[in-house]
């Protein structure tokens, strides 16, 4: 048991507010500070700190603690410094205070997504080195940027170069979502963001005639075809108890665009969607719908992307996983009760996966409202500690997980 700290608070929960209180909000992120913090973690534990900046200020952090067999593949610990925006005028305590109250509630950005998980990785292994463990696996904890605006200046990039090969990662955990019942949710794929601006073309003209053609009224009929899919989606979900929200495809209208004036009808108007398409959908044949939609709609409708993924992949939840045997053995050696589920929105999961690297996305946190992105985003000590411990017990078995076939 570690000794507490002067006010009585646990030194883990100590770190972890320190880490909230660093400054990684989009869309200007303290991303010098938040690697100075890892470095001096680094220095501290003992580990090596390698830096690798994939784009202009853009640095991932990667913190290792090297494993007896170094033939082996190795465990990424995956974490994204970055945090989302906050309305400080809807918050109960400044969101970059790491304010906790009486009953031990952390409120912070971050403190779900995903700060807390950074912290409890450092801790297990801080823990499990302290009580000289050393396991055949290395275990290899990245830190990286740009999460929160899809990782294209983050993870996109840092599979792709020589220092991610170099790691060797067989298997990685990465983020998931806090669950408001005793059991714990664990992602196993996501689905694949396609953000879609459809724009139409009509004839202009005065406001108080009946224009033929407008691309109003073009732009009204590719709405109501999406809208509607997007009502069949959502009663294909509430219809089946068996089916989770990311089983199948969302959509939200989320921009309309165009017009200059009341008495001008406009030339233009565009219309833009988020996509969430779930893993089996064929996407080929879903993009052949999205372009019947807007052929139907007549003339001059066209669609582009803003994000558009297309390599959906699933991590394997039964005993042909060796990773996943390992892992799921773990909570269950530890009572805990798992529900897999495929991720909602994006993770950076989906480019460790892309580039054949098994991946779960598990953020240890029951008993928790789902507050990720949300006002008074918050997380109960009692819960964040539980976390460590549980990480303990997860990065013991998957670091010995003996040598798999793929291993050389
Ligand atoms: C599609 S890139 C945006 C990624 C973002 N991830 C976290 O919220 C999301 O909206 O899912
Ligand atoms: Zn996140
Ligand atoms: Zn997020």
């Amino acid at each position: 048991m570690t000794s507490k700290g002067p006010e009585g608070e646990h030194p883990s929960v100590t770190l972890f507010r320190k880490y909230l209180r660093i400054r990684t909000v989009q869309p200007k992120p303290d991303y010098g500070a938040a690697v100075a913090f890892l470095e001096e973690r680094a220095h501290q534990l003992g580990l090596s700190c390698q830096k690798v900046e994939v784009a202009p200020g853009n640095v991932v952090t990667v913190l290792t603690w090297p494993g007896s067999n170094p033939t082996l593949s190795s465990i990424l610990l995956n974490s994204h410094m970055d945090v989302v925006p906050v309305f400080k005028e809807h918050w109960s305590h400044d969101p970059f205070e790491a304010f906790k109250d009486s009953e031990g509630y952390i409120y912070a950005r971050g403190a779900q997504d995903m700060k807390c998980v950074s912290i409890q990785y450092l801790e297990a292994v801080r823990r499990l080195k302290g009580e000289g463990h050393h396991f055949p696996r290395t275990i290899h904890m990245t830190f990286v940027p740009d999460e929160e605006v899809g990782g294209h200046q983050g993870m996109e990039l840092f599979v792709q170069q020589p220092e991610f090969q170099a790691l060797r990662a067989g298997f990685a955990l990465d983020e998931g979502l806090a669950n408001p019942t005793d059991a714990f949710t664990v992602f196993y794929s996501e689905r694949s963001p396609w953000w879609v601006r459809v724009t139409s073309t009509g004839r202009p003209g005065h406001g108080s005639r009946f224009i033929e053609d407008t691309a109003a009224e073009k732009l009204h009929k590719v709405v109501t075809s999406i809208l509607t899919f997007r009502e069949k989606e959502r009663q294909r979900l509430q219809s089946n108890p068996h089916l989770k929200e990311g089983a199948v495809t969302s959509v939200n209208l989320t921009k309309l665009e165009g017009g200059v004036a009341y008495n001008v009808v406009p030339a233009t108007m565009s219309a833009s969607f988020d996509f969430r398409v779930a893993p089996d959908v064929d996407l080929k044949a879903f993009e052949e719908q999205l372009q019947g939609w807007c052929q139907a709609a007549g003339e001059g409708v066209t669609f582009e992307f803003a994000q558009k993924w297309t390599k959906p992949r699933v991590t394997p939840t039964d005993d042909s996983n060796p990773w996943w045997k390992a892992f799921s053995r773990a909570c269950k050696d530890m009572n805990l009760t798992l529900e897999p589920e495929i991720f909602p929105a994006a993770t950076d999961s989906r480019y460790l996966r892309a580039v054949g690297v098994p991946a779960l996305g598990f953020s240890p946190m029951n008993r928790t409202p789902v507050l990720l992105h949300d006002h008074d985003e918050r997380l109960h000590e009692a819960v964040f500690l539980r976390g460590v411990d549980i990480y303990t017990r997860l990065l013991s078995a998957l670091a010995s997980v003996p040598t798999l076939p793929g291993d050389s």
